[in-house]
């Protein structure tokens, strides 16, 4: 049994002074791990120690008792922080650090100590502890009259974000948006939506309710911006929007300990400005992670070749917050065609000397930057020239000549850094050496000291001899005593009266002269002094550079633009794309489409070529039933149409021969998800759920993906539920829907629906084996190949006899006949052995014991061959 913690017991009278001091500080953090500097040690004590204990694995002790209970604590070197911080917040903890600030032993008790940093997963701005490619915003969440005010910050941006939506969209957004930790009224119920935060696995920060007020967070928002209303930003009607920024504001001077100046900028977004991806259309398009969640194969990890982080942050967005209105995507759409044409060689070239302006100018704004990053700063804004050259001159590119003209460096801010910062700084401050020379003469002469210690002490020496005409003194220096003059004994009376004793030796006796005095005070004191005046210095470099933070942020976004530009500029060229085309009416006609991310990997992996397909739907043709064998290629086909629909809706090129596309209003999926066995839903229910948030929501400028509905229950309840979807789909949203289905009674579908019509992807038989061609046809598929599939996927032979002969009776008693269908029957005989597989055959015969090494090799290789 754990001994209760002293921070729940109020008096504190009975503990050490330390703990005494600890315990006050625990107390105004109980929700926090605090980290307490004990030397070049951060402790933790009594639950925080269980808990470091049981998350990083570092090992408990226990060192002596305070308050009658023994001292539980676990430790971490100074020098290791960032390794353990970084670990905590990918767990969702969050950390106060407490440094010492008061004077070793400067008064009685222990030293003084106070909180001077907190780090939570959603604040975090140090380099190191973020994904360079990645945002990992802090958001507000606040609930009212059934909708909810999400309010959101990068604190590594300087943006703040606002939005409203309903209970329904609620869980894309979350998705969308990443965040890193959510910041929710203390009251939970009030939030209502477990399940929408559950999915998103952020750290969840309960905060005092009264902090959402939207009154309060409005002003709040205004003071922030520096504006009188939130009128003029279009932002006034957001009241719950406004709650949560309230309590984001706050809880952000809370954690960072001042209040934010560099956030000035805000972000309005509309639920209706934006094309709806639902989550599960993220999840199924796989765009930033694979199904089982990884980073790579996406289509965001093969557009990104960006050459900076703060280009695969613009990039990724524009992938999850594609706009309805075209005008956005048309003007990327021609500066990649410019790029293209002009070449986006030298551009990518001169980016790659672009540093992360966007971080490093936030970390100027929070006072957090550290030399070497301004020293990457600095090198930035002096190549700006070099490429601003390399952007194309373009009349047909407004876009591109905007960002042009946006990438100059702010004048004050390059001549602060060329003149105060030293060539390549130390990291750290501490180490000193990070103003240049010549910028300041107190510095200099701080260092000419410590440099001309030697000429100096040279110099003294000779004079000595001479004035004292004694040939072996010596000027030395040592940690004990100081500097001296060193004089052997047999000539210690030669020296003058002003040479004072400082210490006899057997051989010598040394001694200290007013002007040795002097010098010594200096030198010893010099560096010392030499590094407080750089500090000095450098707070009133970040002081002048802090009124360039603004432009400093255009200037970032100006790069990331560019450098995302760049990207898609060469994704297009190299993996031969097109410029889609942008029409009125609600249609989507792609020439030649491909799947980019399946295409890739099957250059990369077996070397083999894709099958372009064409897509064409539009008002009278609003429905594809899709049917052909397993493995034929459906799902590929559904998948890259939703790709090329949303790859162009960002602005991108797209991969076809030729696409038209017309409005759209969201993308919605539905294919097959595994269990979710979290939520307590079974597959069923959960296709059905899907299903149905769809058929609500999808209007005819809705693309709508449906895979093989129906399947999760019996034949014919799935088949009944994936008809009427199809026939509501088709007469009541009149969305554009892609239906793959394996019923091939829906085949029938066009008959009565006269938007309906049957493709299919085809594939050859020849024998028992089956050939994919990966085509799309028109009509519908003959027959669907499943055992065919079945033995490719290598299942036993009597197996494939059982289920061939089953299937033969089903389709006699389909057309007519009366036999009974016995589907445990036992498979029937062989009508002649099956022959081995000759790969089987060759394994047989093959003598293992008889081989060399070398011919074993080449066994292996025949017999990969033979099972192709
Ligand atoms: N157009 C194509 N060109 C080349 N290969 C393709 C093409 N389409 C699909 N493939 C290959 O075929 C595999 C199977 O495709 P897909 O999953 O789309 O089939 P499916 O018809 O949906 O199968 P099932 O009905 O079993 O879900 C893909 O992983 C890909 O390797």
């Amino acid at each position: 049994m754990t001994t209760p913690s002293p921070t729940e017991t109020a008096d504190l009278s009975a503990h050490t002074p330390l703990m005494q001091q600890y315990l006050r500080i625990k107390a105004e953090h109980p929700d926090l791990l605090v980290f307490f500097r004990m030397g070049d040690f951060y402790e933790l004590f009594y639950d925080d120690a269980r808990k470091a204990n049981a998350l990083l694995d570092i090992t408990l002790t226990v060192r002596g008792s305070s308050g009658g209970e023994p001292v539980v604590m676990a430790g971490v070197p100074v020098v290791s922080l960032e390794g353990y911080l970084s670990r905590l917040l990918k767990l969702g903890e969050s950390v106060a650090i407490a440094e010492q600030v008061g004077e070793v032993g400067a008064g009685k008790g222990p030293v003084e100590r106070k909180v001077v940093r907190i780090v939570t997963p959603g604040t975090v701005t140090d380099a190191e502890l973020l994904a360079d490619k990645q945002d990992a915003p802090l958001l507000a969440l606040h609930a009212g009259g059934g909708r909810f005010g999400l309010a959101w910050v990068t604190v590594s941006q300087g943006e703040i974000g606002l939005l409203e939506c309903s209970a329904a969209e609620l869980p894309g957004w979350l998705v969308r948006l990443g965040p890193a930790e959510i910041l929710v009224a203390r009251d939970t119920s009030a939030v209502g939506q477990p399940e929408a935060l559950a999915a998103v696995r952020s750290a969840l920060t309960p905060r005092p309710v009264w902090q959402f007020e939207p009154s309060l967070g409005e002003r709040k928002l205004c003071s922030q911006l520096g504006v009188a209303s939130l009128q003029g930003l279009n932002a006034q009607d957001l009241p719950r929007a406004h709650a949560a920024a309230g309590a984001l504001l706050a809880y952000l001077e809370h954690t960072q300990g001042r209040a934010l100046g560099h956030l000035q900028r805000l972000q309005v977004l509309r639920a209706t400005e934006l094309i709806d991806l639902p989550p599960a259309t993220q999840r199924n398009l796989e765009l930033t992670l694979t199904l089982r969640g990884e980073p790579e194969p996406t289509l965001l990890s093969l557009l990104d070749v960006c050459r900076t982080g703060m280009g695969s942050r613009m990039l990724r967005h524009w992938l999850l917050t594609p706009a309805r209105d075209r005008r956005q995507a048309v003007g990327r759409q021609e500066a990649i065609a410019v790029l293209i044409e002009a070449g986006f060689g030298p551009l990518r070239d001169a980016l790659r000397q672009v540093s992360d302006v966007e971080r490093v100018s936030s970390r100027v704004a929070l006072r957090q930057v550290r030399p070497r990053e301004l020293a990457g700063l600095r090198d930035t804004l002096t190549v700006l020239p070099q490429l601003q050259a390399a952007v194309p001159p373009a009349a047909a590119s407004p876009l591109l000549d905007a960002l042009r003209a946006a990438c100059h460096a702010p004048p004050q801010a390059l001549a602060l850094l060329q003149n105060a910062l030293a060539e390549q700084p130390a990291v750290w401050l501490r180490d000193g050496g990070v103003i240049r020379d010549g910028f300041d003469p107190e510095l200099d002469e701080l260092r000419a000291i410590n440099a001309n210690c030697d000429a100096f002490l040279l110099a003294l020496e000779a004079r000595e001899r001479e004035r004292t005409g004694i040939p072996n003194l010596r000027v030395q220096f040592n940690k004990v005593h100081g500097f001296y003059i060193e004089v052997t004994q047999g000539q210690k009376d030669k020296v003058p009266d002003d040479y004072q004793r400082r210490q006899t030796l057997k051989n010598a006796e040394r001694f200290i002269t007013p002007e040795l005095k002097a010098f010594e005070d200096k030198a010893l004191s010099a560096s010392e002094r030499a590094l407080a005046r750089e500090k000095a210095l450098f707070e009133q470099l970040l002081d002048a550079l802090g009124a360039e933070v603004p432009a400093l942020a255009h200037l970032a976004r100006a790069l990331a633009s560019l450098d995302a530009l760049a990207a898609l500029a060469d994704r297009a060229a190299t993996l031969n794309w097109c410029a889609p085309q942008f029409v009125a009416h609600p249609c989507i006609d792609i020439v030649g489409g491909r799947h980019p991310v399946v295409e890739a990997r099957l250059a990369e992996t077996v070397g083999k070529a894709f099958q372009p397909n064409d897509c064409r739907l539009d008002a009278k043709r609003r429905l594809l039933v899709i049917t052909g064998p397993n493995m034929g290629g459906k799902s590929t086909f559904m998948r890259q149409v939703a790709l090329i629909a949303l790859l162009a809706s960002m602005g991108s090129f797209v991969p076809a021969q030729s696409c038209r596309l017309g409005p759209l209003d969201a993308i919605h999926t539905r294919i097959g998800a595994a269990d979710d066995l979290a939520n307590a839903q079974s597959t069923f229910m959960l296709e059905m759920t899907e299903a149905a948030a769809i058929l609500h929501a999808a209007t005819e400028q809705s693309l709508v993906l449906m895979d093989e509905i129906g399947r999760g229950t019996s034949t014919f309840d799935g088949l009944a539920l994936a008809g009427a979807i199809a026939s509501h789909l088709h007469d009541r949203c009149a969305a554009l829907t892609l239906f793959a289905t394996h019923y091939f009674e829906l085949t029938a579908l066009p008959e009565r629906h006269p938007s309906a019509h049957n493709v299919h992807v085809s594939a050859v038989e020849s024998g028992d084996t089956i050939a994919f061609l990966h085509e799309l046809q028109a009509g519908p598929a003959s027959r669907s190949y499943g055992v065919q599939v079945a033995r490719l996927a290598g299942m036993p032979n009597p197996v494939l006899r059982q289920a061939r002969a089953a299937l033969e009776a089903l389709e006699a008693h389909k057309a007519g006949g009366e036999a009974q269908v016995d589907l445990f029957a036992p498979p029937p005989a062989a009508a002649e052995p099956e022959p081995e597989h000759p790969a089987v055959q060759a394994l047989q015969a093959l003598d293992v014991d008889a081989c060399s090494p070398r011919e074993a090799l080449e066994q292996l290789y025949r017999l990969k061959g033979l099972a192709r």
